[in-house]
């Protein structure tokens, strides 16, 4: 009887232990594939288990997005980890998206490194639906061109530093190359500081400023919980679970940010720190108007006083959403800022022909050391840029380099696009990386020529009108849009007016690029600065 009992069991265990792992397989791939069941109608490339399409987007960089343009046409899906992605990449779908099927789609999704941190959060760029829409109605006149005009002089003393530090480099180094990529990301971290927290970060450093300090160390610190928000599997190991299992990121981050020397510890010790120092910031600022000092017009005091306009204005502006607001500059505003800065800069130095008219330009402005006004900056530098009228020097070098290749957005409820039906929750992003190198848009999209953006010329005539988006498009459209611009411009004519730049021999060509949350050159854009000649301006 015990023999046929345990006879019994044996056969009974392999056949349970098969049950068993049938039901955890078919759980599985009902797990991994759900989110991809939606949109299984949308053409892409088969994608692996668990891991989707990241070695692709490891393999290629962003490039990857413009292979699967041209293989699977202007609307394909893309798996980020178990998330696919509805990538689109026309201009029409993109004023879609965008503009026409807002009210469908009108918040971004929330990427796997961003979840958890309320200081990254609770800024405008994830923030959703009405609270959205209120804290974007309350902080726009900050970005209106009255508000901006008054930032000229912080803006241009900023720049003036940068332009010493150059001058100060190139006499040390006997005419040797620096890092103008470093340089302009700390020229718009100070002037971020100046125009959002009201403080001198100081970290251009020249020889009569001396420098650093605890500025400096508040800001490598942003530097390294900006660059730990990367999209694929560098990530801290929290952040790479994340993309795969979602659910698994919150316990992982729990107990990983407790062992020491792990990415994710790292991550969070940097973001504890950071937020306690917005924190101070924002308490002192909030103390100092108690206190009756005068008037500041930095993004801070202008947000604390909106607090005090009434209740509503209180329960929307919390005191994590002021920090996050502030904090937010930072984020979206310096390392684009710099990109493109630094692009643009890198681009006329392999292109005499751009720098003899741009110097021209400037040159015609007025004497050296001239600073234009908000008025100067629209009018008279139609080559450098000048809103939607001219051959701008600047649209060309964003649309060369986009720094901002993806814009993520997810869907409130179903949409129809591009002949597909969307479920509500699906992540829907626009690719204006891949727009600007479309060659039916951009004939030659590899040749740097501004000409391409001139009015009288037919190319730019038959565009689309969406067809470069580089700060995105409709009411989600990016806000510190004309705060880059008026600081780019700024910093453009004041170093043309001092200097003309050279690609080092020991920088790379083509540069090499990054994909974190925003392209970065990787090594660096190396630039041999000759000051001009006195008699010349
Ligand atoms: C060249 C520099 C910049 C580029 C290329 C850029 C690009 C972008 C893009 C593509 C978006 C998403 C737009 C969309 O979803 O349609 C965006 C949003 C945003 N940007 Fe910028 N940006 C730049 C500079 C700045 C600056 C200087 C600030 C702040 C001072 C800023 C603050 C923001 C904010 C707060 C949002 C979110 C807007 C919202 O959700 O309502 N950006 N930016």
């Amino acid at each position: 009887m015990e023999l046929a009992g345990a006879i019994g069991a044996e056969a009974w265990l392999p056949c349970a232990t098969t049950v068993a792992s049938c039901v955890i397989g078919v759980f599985f791939l009902l797990y991994f594939y759900a989110p991809h069941w939606g949109v299984r109608a949308v053409p892409g490339p088969p994608a692996l288990p668990v891991l989707g399409h990241l070695p692709l987007l490891a393999r290629h960089g962003p490039d990857v997005f413009c292979l699967l343009a041209q293989k699977y046409g202007s609307i394909f899906r893309f798996h980020l980890g178990r998330q696919p992605l509805v990538v689109v990449a026309d201009p029409e779908l993109c004023r879609e998206v965008g503009v026409k099927q807002f009210k469908s789609i009108p918040n971004r999704s929330l990427p796997a490194p961003i979840a958890g941190s309320p200081l990254h959060q609770k800024g405008l760029f994830f923030t959703r639906d009405e609270r959205w829409s209120a804290m974007r109605n309350t902080i726009i006149s900050l970005y209106q061109p009255s508000h901006l005009a008054g930032l000229i002089p912080t803006m241009q003393r900023c720049i003036e530093r940068a332009a010493d530090a150059i001058a100060a480099a190139a006499a040390a180094q006997d005419h040797g190359d620096f890092d103008f990529s470093d340089l302009s990301l700390k020229l718009a971290t100070d002037i971020i500081g100046q125009a959002a927290f009201g403080v001198d970060f100081g970290l251009v450093v020249t020889p009569a400023s001396g420098g650093g300090g605890e500025a400096a160390e508040f800001v490598r610190e942003h530097v390294h919980s900006t660059t730990s928000l990367k999209m694929d599997l560098s990530a801290p190991l929290s952040v790479a679970l994340g993309l795969v299992a979602p659910p698994l990121q919150g316990p992982a981050r729990r107990l990983l940010r407790r062992v020491p020397w792990t990415a994710d510890w790292k991550v969070a010790r940097t973001n504890e720190r950071l937020r306690a120092r917005v924190d101070e910031i924002v308490a002192a600022r909030a103390r100092e108007r108690g206190g009756g000092e005068g008037r500041r017009r930095d993004f801070l005091s202008v947000v604390l006083d909106a607090r005090e306009r009434s209740e509503a204005l209180r329960e929307l502006l919390t005191p994590d959403h002021v920090s996050a607001l502030t904090y937010e500059h930072l984020l979206a505003g310096s390392a684009t800022t710099a990109f493109t800065l630094s692009s643009a800069v890198y681009l006329v130095a392999g292109h005499p022909e751009v720098e003899a008219k741009l110097l021209a330009e400037v040159d015609g402005f007025g004497p050296r050391g001239s600073v234009p006004t908000a008025e100067d900056l629209q009018l008279r530098f139609p080559y450098l840029d000048q809103a939607s009228r001219a051959t701008p020097v600047i649209k060309e070098a964003m649309r060369f380099y986009t720094v901002s290749p993806l814009i993520a957005r997810v869907t409130s409820q179903q949409v129809e696009l591009g002949g597909y039906t969307l479920p509500k929750g699906t992540w829907l992003w626009m690719a204006p990386g891949v727009l600007a190198r479309d060659a039916a848009s951009f004939p030659e999209p590899g040749a740097f020529r501004p000409e391409r953006f001139d009015p009288a010329c037919e190319e730019r005539r038959r565009r689309h009108p969406c067809a470069h988006i580089p700060f995105g498009v409709g009411p989600r459209a990016c806000v510190g849009q004309r705060f880059a611009l008026q600081e780019v411009k700024l910093s453009m004519v004041h170093l043309y007016q001092r200097f003309v730049f050279r690609r080092s021999p020991r920088m790379e060509s083509p540069p090499e690029l990054q994909f974190g949350i925003v392209l970065s050159f990787k090594n660096g854009v190396k630039l041999i600065a000759d000051e001009r000649d006195d008699t010349v301006a």
